[in-house]
């Protein structure tokens, strides 16, 4: 993948090569600048097409999405996915009320008028908001960046989907807050059976969730297998400078 700038293309991603079977999670681990949000916009189609060069396969449940890009197929694929980032701000509109953000999802997957109250409610307590339905009457900005995440998980989880990409989900949020997002995302994958692409500069988020591990460096995929492995033997150095760094700073793995 290339962006364009002042009418010249500069390669971001280059050989990147994976695959992830249902109910699995793969994290891609890489510092700031590694090409993990272009990789996760890649997937999601979420790139300003006039300026973006693209080529390869993307294929979710065997249709390749850059294929089906304009086409009805597509919105069948969309719909497989669940979609986390780390700013929730950039996808809860500051307009409208939380309430409103949800119902129009349920709405969406054909929730009726007269039951949207009570399934965003209970969409809202899996989250782990318990006062949710004095939260439902309340804008983005009033809530603190932790239930404003909350909320986001509760939009990307409604639609049942099949695969979940998250960018960074839990940064900036402390050990405790972290830990019981990338619970709650691990136990939507395990009981909905749904893969997970969890992209992250931090090894000890792999190390909570990751069945799979890639290292990206310089948007390459540098070291790529079973999470478990490349934690007991990693084989790049870029691969070993990032676990010491984790290391430093957690005890994890
Ligand atoms: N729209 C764009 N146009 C041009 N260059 C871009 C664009 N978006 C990202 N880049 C460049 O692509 C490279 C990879 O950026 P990207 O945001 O994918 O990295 P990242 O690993 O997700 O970083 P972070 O962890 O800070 O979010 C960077 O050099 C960035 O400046």
């Amino acid at each position: 993948m290339a962006y364009q700038v002042r009418k010249k293309f500069y390669n971001v991603l280059t050989d990147i090569n994976f695959s992830l079977a249902r109910g699995e999670i793969l994290a891609v681990v890489g510092e700031s600048g590694t090409g993990k949000s272009t990789l996760a916009s890649s997937i999601l189609g979420l790139y300003d097409k006039d300026n973006t060069a693209i080529s390869g396969q993307i294929k979710l449940d065997g249709r390749d999405r850059l294929r089906f890009r304009h086409d009805s197929l597509n919105n069948g694929l969309q719909d497989q996915l669940g979609v986390i980032v780390n700013n929730p701000l950039t996808i809860l509109n500051p307009f409208r009320r939380i309430g409103a953000e949800l119902n129009m999802v349920l709405q969406h997957n054909g929730i009726n008028k007269a039951s949207l109250a009570k399934f965003s409610a209970q969409f809202l307590k899996y989250v782990g908001m318990p006062e949710a339905r004095s939260l439902l009457k309340l804008f983005p900005a009033e809530l603190s960046a932790e239930l404003q995440q909350r909320v986001a998980v509760a939009l990307a989880l409604m639609g049942n989907p099949t695969m979940i990409v998250a960018d960074d989900p839990t940064r900036g949020f402390d050990k405790i807050v972290q830990a019981q997002i990338l619970n709650l995302l691990v136990e939507y994958c395990t009981e909905k059976h749904a893969g997970m692409i969890i992209l992250s500069q931090d090894m000890g988020v792999a190390a909570e969730v990751a069945d799979q591990l890639a290292i990206m460096y310089e948007g390459q995929i540098v070291e790529y297998g079973s999470a478990a492995t490349i934690f007991h033997n990693p084989l790049h150095p870029y691969t070993r400078r990032l676990l010491n760094v984790g290391r430093e700073s957690c005890c994890h793995y």
